[in-house]
């Protein structure tokens, strides 16, 4: 057996066949045909068990007829050991009832010495694909299982501790490397783009990361922004345009907002996608797609599938990968810590001191909704600390920010403007109603008066005063 260059693929190929002249000749093809660098040979096949238990082979090419140990046999006790080891017959014996047992054997391929250089090149390459997705599939898996982040500097720009987000990073972490598209879907503004950008980083790509929002580009302005155009494929093209797919070669196309893609504009992404390449306009020489295709939507593509304005194969390929980003609303532990981030960050940016936020502020914000999600926040941190003269930062333009950015009460009457005493037998005297509707602002407010003044529609003190009548009078 001799050793060669470690390269490529990442695990080792072993040749097992006693004719060391063909042994020769399989090495250099695979080498030279294919690229296949990481590859050894065995000439006696009594000593391949003790190689696999070696560890680091990935693929047997193997004969059938060997002295000492037949080829077949082999197979049977590699099958039975090392179930993950990947094989393939390469024998001399051209008959169909042998190659049928091997395949039972659990053989990958069957091929004939005397066979096409290319079609056995083809299998073993065939073969090194497949081992690559299993070994890449068992990697994600674990990476998974384990929820460690091997590289957590990718999310630095992403301010979270929630347990979902974190989870959210070990998926986007463990899916980073595939060469399959992923869908990011999620509210806007709730951090999607950053999630592509760390993928982006993750994908150890050497090429660029390319963003187009596809909302509101008809078909040909897709087409031409993705695919580009050769000069003077149309009235006005005067100069070649490269498109998206090549600008992003050897590294990520993002596509923003593809809940929004028209229907002939879904066929042209399917049709890359399936096909791997695409012409640009005017152009009869199809190039190569060499982008990982990354996909983002706030909309719920499940739902437009079934109503027709999104083709179900196009969806099924776009999501092979899925990572949904959760809403503000649903991890308030972070809006202290984006508050806290985009304050230092806007104080930054503004040139000025970072102003110490009112103790009620975080409580306040927690309490609300932010349909606009973390975009919404930063917005109004930003807006408040441009306007912020004292050293203390007032709650007046969050106040006035969440007053307006609110959605309307809705049609129907909800339950607060309905009489709540409607159904009673016996009414509550006037100060029972009020304890109780005090109690209950209190409980909304998190016990902050400031807030449950608010609610209540009363001021401070005079909700404090309520407070202190309540309290019972000590023994
Ligand atoms: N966890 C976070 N930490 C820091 N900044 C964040 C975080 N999440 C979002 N942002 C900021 O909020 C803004 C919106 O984020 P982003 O554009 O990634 O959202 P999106 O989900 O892609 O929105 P849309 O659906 O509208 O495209 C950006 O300025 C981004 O930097």
């Amino acid at each position: 057996m001799n050793a060669m260059d470690q390269q490529y693929p990442t695990f080792r190929i072993l040749l097992v066949d006693d004719e060391p002249a063909w042994l020769k000749s399989l090495s250099l093809t695979l080498r030279s045909c294919a690229g296949l660098t990481n590859i050894s040979t065995c000439q006696d096949s009594r000593e391949v068990m003790g190689l696999l238990a070696q560890g680091g082979i990935g693929l047997v090419l193997l004969d059938l007829t060997m002295p000492h140990l037949s080829g077949e046999e082999l197979l049977k006790q590699v099958a039975e050991q090392y179930p993950e080891t990947t094989t393939i017959v390469v024998s001399g014996l051209n008959q169909l009832e042998t190659a049928v047992r091997c395949m039972k054997l659990g053989a990958f391929d069957y091929f004939i010495k005397t066979d096409d250089e290319d079609r056995i090149v083809g299998g073993v390459l065939r073969a090194v694909r497949m081992k690559e997705m299993q070994l890449d599939y068992l990697e994600m898996s674990s990476r998974l299982a384990s929820g460690e982040l091997q590289h957590p500097d990718a999310f630095a720009a992403i301010v979270t501790a929630d347990r979902a987000m974190l989870n959210v990073f070990a998926y986007a972490e463990a899916v980073a490397k595939s060469p399959q598209p992923l869908m990011i879907t999620g509210e806007s503004g709730v951090g999607k783009e950053l999630i592509a950008q760390a993928v982006h980083r993750l994908s150890g790509c050497r090429g660029k990361l390319v963003t187009v929002n596809v909302a509101g580009l008809d078909d040909t302005v897709f087409a031409d922004t993705l695919f580009g155009h050769v000069r003077g494929a149309f009235t006005g093209a005067d100069q070649l345009r490269r498109g998206m797919v090549e600008e992003a070669a050897d590294g990520t196309l993002f596509l923003d907002e593809i809940g929004d893609l028209s229907i002939p504009s879904q066929v042209k992404l399917l049709r890359l996608l399936q096909e791997g390449e695409f012409f640009p306009l005017g152009c009869d020489q199809p190039r190569r797609l060499k982008a990982r295709i990354i996909v983002a939507t706030h909309q719920n593509l499940m739902e437009k599938e079934s109503a027709g304005t999104f083709r179900r194969d196009l969806f099924y390929r776009l999501r092979t990968h899925q990572v949904h980003v959760p809403p503000l609303r649903e991890r308030p532990g972070d809006i202290t810590l984006l508050l806290d981030h985009f304050l230092r960050e806007a104080a930054q940016a503004l040139g000025r001191k970072k102003p110490t936020p009112p103790r009620e502020l975080a409580q306040f914000l927690v309490m609300y909704s932010f349909p606009g999600n973390v975009r919404e926040l930063k917005a109004m941190v930003y807006d408040a600390v441009s306007i912020h003269r004292d050293r203390m930062l007032s709650m007046e333009s969050f106040l006035k920010a969440v007053g307006q950015s609110q959605p309307p009460v809705k049609e129907s009457p909800s339950p607060s403007r309905q009489n709540p005493f409607a159904g009673f037998v016996d009414l509550p005297t006037f100060s029972d109603a009020a304890a109780f509707l005090v109690a209950e602002a209190m409980h909304r407010a998190n016990g902050n008066q400031t807030m449950a003044a608010r609610l209540l529609g009363i001021s401070q003190p005079a909700l404090n005063k309520r407070l202190k009548a309540m309290r019972p009078e000590p023994v």
